[in-house]
């Protein structure tokens, strides 16, 4: 199912790039129409790992993940000065098409958002867009299966996306995301709508998906960063001036960022002191 680009998309430039290092974001300047949103943000992005990005209220962490798949190319006035870099290629060039990317970069949503339509079509919406040529109905098993899903739906696959729980609803997303094998994929919040039990089957879920996908998360919780991401990025926006330009105040290992920051702005957010 994979175009030219594609593969070109996820074969690596041999000078540029070591195997672990997928995406390279080096985000110098982000504009909506005349706004500075965000401003020197670098972030790596690291094959077969889990990536959070953490931090308070408009400071971009949305904003910066939309970046990774061009989702901010559907903006209005939206303007990336930097590049990003998938496998060493820059996926803002001309001759990349947007929609190729996001087939090799997934997303899924803070609220769960099935299609008013079957369970298997959800499933199989991308592989009928994208003319699959292999068996549809293996695909969307296998995809259920990875999403954990199977079990409770298999029995029930021609019932409506809709009557499924807020918790199933956002795993069939999650299918429907994988079902055209992405080798990345976007979560924006993907818990904030969910209740404990369903947020924990989401975690469990992620640290299975990372054998297979490489993953990157948008949390306000810090305990799930620190529970599922091997990577963290801390973003802020100092807004006490009248500031509203997000950036990137640090990145590490999960561990080291929340036991031992760099920064006190890090230590003081880790802490609570502001949100
Ligand atoms: N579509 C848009 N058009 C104009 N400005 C936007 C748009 N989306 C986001 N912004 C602005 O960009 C900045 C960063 O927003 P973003 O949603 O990325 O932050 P965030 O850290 O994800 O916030 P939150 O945690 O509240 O979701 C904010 O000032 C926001 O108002």
């Amino acid at each position: 199912m994979s175009t030219p680009l594609q593969d070109a998309l996820g074969t690596p430039a041999s000078s540029q790039t070591t195997t672990a290092l997928l995406i390279n974001c080096a985000i110098d300047r982000l504009y909506y129409g005349d706004f500075l949103a965000v401003r020197d943000s670098h972030v790596p992005i690291t094959k077969g790992t889990i990536t959070a990005f953490i931090g308070p209220s408009g400071c971009g962490k949305s904003t910066v993940l939309r970046c990774l798949n061009r989702m901010n190319d559907l903006i209005r006035g939206f303007r990336l000065e930097g590049q990003v870099l998938l496998n060493g290629h820059d996926i803002y060039a001309p001759e990349v098409d947007p929609v190729a990317v996001r087939r090799t970069i997934g997303m899924v949503f803070q609220q769960p958002n099935p299609f008013a339509m079957s369970i298997a079509k959800n499933v199989g919406f991308g592989l009928r867009l994208n003319r699959f040529k292999g068996n549809h109905q293996e695909r969307i098993r296998e995809s259920l299966e990875a999403a954990a899903l199977w079990d409770e739906v298999k029995d029930k696959l021609h019932s409506s996306g809709l009557s499924l729980s807020g918790g199933q609803q956002q795993r069939l997303c999650i299918a429907r995301a994988i079902a055209t094998r992405p080798e990345i994929l976007l979560m924006d919040e993907p818990c904030s709508a969910l209740d404990p039990i369903a947020t924990k089957k989401i975690e469990d879920l992620m640290l299975e998906l990372k054998k297979d996908y490489t993953i990157v998360i948008v949390t306000h919780n810090m305990d799930q960063a620190r529970r599922v991401a091997d990577y963290t990025a801390f973003f802020y926006v100092d807004t006490t001036q009248g500031g509203r330009t997000g950036h990137l105040i640090e990145y590490g290992p999960t561990y080291q960022l929340f036991e031992n920051p760099l920064h006190e702005t890090t230590a003081r957010y880790i802490r609570g002191e502001f949100s």
